[in-house]
Formats: structure tokens, C-alpha cells, sequence
């Protein structure tokens, strides 16, 4: 299997469509420009906007969506594999999916996922996210082929969910995508060792491509932008600013590492014995 070079693109999207499409059209060509065959934008791509109502005037059904039509265009003007992290889109009766795109350089979307895992936390001083007030969760893990691999889908809380990526693994990506908006806060704690630990306990090259920074919704985003070896080294990592980050990809390393610590294939099942559950654990 062949070499090949992805790119994450780091935004900081705001509440406007036209603007943040702009933005990262242009990091999206930079990208193509430095050589990249695949470029991974992050979560919420096209609008980061905490206020449904907002969100709802604002974007469309997938198959009059123009964003989409437009990050179709592009792909194929640059013959790349061109990934949305998560769009907006809405669907019938006022919900709104937080959905991925991989798109082929045909333009064809040949990818497309719905986040599983909803943001439903309180963190401390007073932040507060509801996502499955605005969002409708997906239940489908989905693998998309690439030219010189798998590509595992993921989006952002689902990074803490390592089944999901094991079961991604276990169906042959060799590569794993984690468009992100990450909080400053957890970020901050979290970030680099859940995405480190998921290329680790798989095998598998991580492309993480977050927001960074102050966004005019009001929310502080970590940044960070990194992609990972099966190893676990960190290749390349942006700092907290819009711009894009660039690595080489060999699925052979993949192969490698599996072979090296077969954690995969040494998995076991086993019981849970009849024992009172702890604390919070109860339900
Ligand atoms: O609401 C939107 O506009 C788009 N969705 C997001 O930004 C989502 C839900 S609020 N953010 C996360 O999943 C952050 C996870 C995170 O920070 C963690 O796991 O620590």
C-alpha cells in the first residue's frame, strides 16, 4: 500500500456561512497546494453557533445544501479526497444532524457519518452543553475506503468512546478522523492523551483537525490540530491559530504496529460477575 500525505485544516469558524466557507476553501487549497491527497476539515465546519434558531436560517438539507455543493466542486478542481468534518444539516421536522462528508475526487460524497456520541456535559464554572437539544445522534459506525486505505469516521466526544474506534480498526481502517471542537477547558486536560491513546490501543493513524481559539458564538476552542502514528508520536500539532498541519501517512506502519502489540487480536471476551455496581456506576 502506498505513501500518501494528509493535511488538517484548523478554523475558527463563526456564525456565518459564506465566511466561514471562505476560510476554509482557502487552507483547503494551501493544502492541496503542499501536496496532500487527503484533507480532513474539523467539526462544524461551515457554522459554529450555539443558538438553534441561528443555526436553522442558516443551513440546509444535504441535497440542496451550497456548501456542500461547493466543497463538491472543489474537491473535484483539486483532485483530492476532500473530508468535512461535521456539517450542520438540517432534517425534516427541525432536527439537525452533526454530519461528516468524505468526498472523492470525482465529487462523489463516498463517506458519510453522523455523530454517535452527544455532549451532554457540565463542566465546572457554569458551561453547559446539551448537544442532543439541537442535534439528533447517529447509531451507524461507518468505514469509507480511500485509494491507499480505510478511513475510520469519528466526530469529537466520540474520541472518549475507544469501542467505537476498536470496532473501526477491527473493520480495517488503517486511519481514524476525529474533526473536532474540543473546549479550551478539556482540551486543555484531555485532548493530546485521549488521541494519542486511541492511535495506540488500534494501531492506527489519527488525523485530528479541531477548532482553535475565541469564536463569535462566545465559546473558546482548544485547537491543536495534530496527526498521529500508529505508535502513538505525535507527527505535526498546530498551535491555537487557523492554518493547516501536513503528514505522511503509510498504512504499512499500521500493519507494523498491530503486528508489533497485537491488542486487537489478543482481545478477549469475559463475564461480569453478579456484583453490586459502585457509586455513579449504578443505573
Ligand atoms: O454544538 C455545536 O455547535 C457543535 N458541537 C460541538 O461543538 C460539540 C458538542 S457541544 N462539542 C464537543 O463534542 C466537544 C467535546 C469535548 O470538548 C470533550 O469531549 O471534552
Amino acid at each position: 500500500m502506498a505513501s500518501f500525505k494528509a493535511a488538517c485544516v484548523q478554523m475558527r469558524s463563526g456564525r456565518s456561512v459564506q465566511a466561514n466557507v471562505e476560510a476554509a476553501e482557502a487552507m483547503i487549497r494551501e493544502a492541496a497546494a503542499a501536496g496532500a491527497g487527503y484533507v480532513l476539515t474539523p467539526e462544524m465546519t461551515t457554522i459554529l453557533d450555539r443558538d438553534k434558531a441561528n443555526l436553522l436560517a442558516s443551513i440546509g438539507p444535504e441535497d440542496i445544501d451550497p456548501s456542500l455543493q461547493r466543497f463538491r466542486e472543489l474537491a473535484r478542481e483539486l483532485g483530492i479526497h476532500l473530508h468535512i468534518g461535521s456539517m450542520a444539516i438540517k432534517l425534516p421536522d427541525d432536527h439537525i444532524a452533526n454530519r461528516s462528508f468524505l468526498i472523492a475526487p470525482n465529487g462523489a460524497i463516498v463517506g458519510r457519518y453522523d455523530k454517535i456520541h452527544m455532549f451532554d456535559v457540565d463542566l465546572s464554572g457554569g458551561e453547559s452543553y446539551r448537544e442532543s437539544a439541537t442535534y439528533r445522534a447517529g447509531d451507524t459506525a461507518v468505514v469509507a475506503d480511500l485509494p491507499w486505505t480505510k478511513l475510520g469516521l469519528t466526530v469529537c466526544y466520540d474520541v472518549r468512546f475507544p469501542v467505537l474506534h476498536r470496532t473501526l480498526a477491527k473493520a480495517g481502517a488503517a486511519v481514524i478522523a476525529v474533526p473536532a471542537a474540543f473546549t479550551k477547558k478539556t482540551g486543555e486536560a484531555h485532548w493530546d492523551v485521549l488521541l494519542r491513546a486511541r492511535a495506540i490501543e488500534t494501531g492506527s493513524y489519527i488525523v485530528a483537525a479541531a477548532q482553535g481559539g475565541h469564536h463569535e458564538d462566545g465559546r473558546d476552542t482548544y485547537g491543536h490540530s495534530m496527526i498521529i502514528d500508529p505508535w502513538g508520536k505525535i507527527l505535526v500539532e498546530a498551535g491555537i491559530e487557523p492554518g493547516i498541519i501536513v503528514a505522511d501517512i503509510d498504512p504499512a506502519f499500521s500493519a507494523s504496529a498491530r503486528q508489533a502489540i497485537p491488542a486487537l487480536l489478543n482481545e478477549r471476551s469475559f463475564s461480569l460477575p453478579e456484583i453490586p455496581m459502585v457509586g455513579s456506576f449504578a443505573i
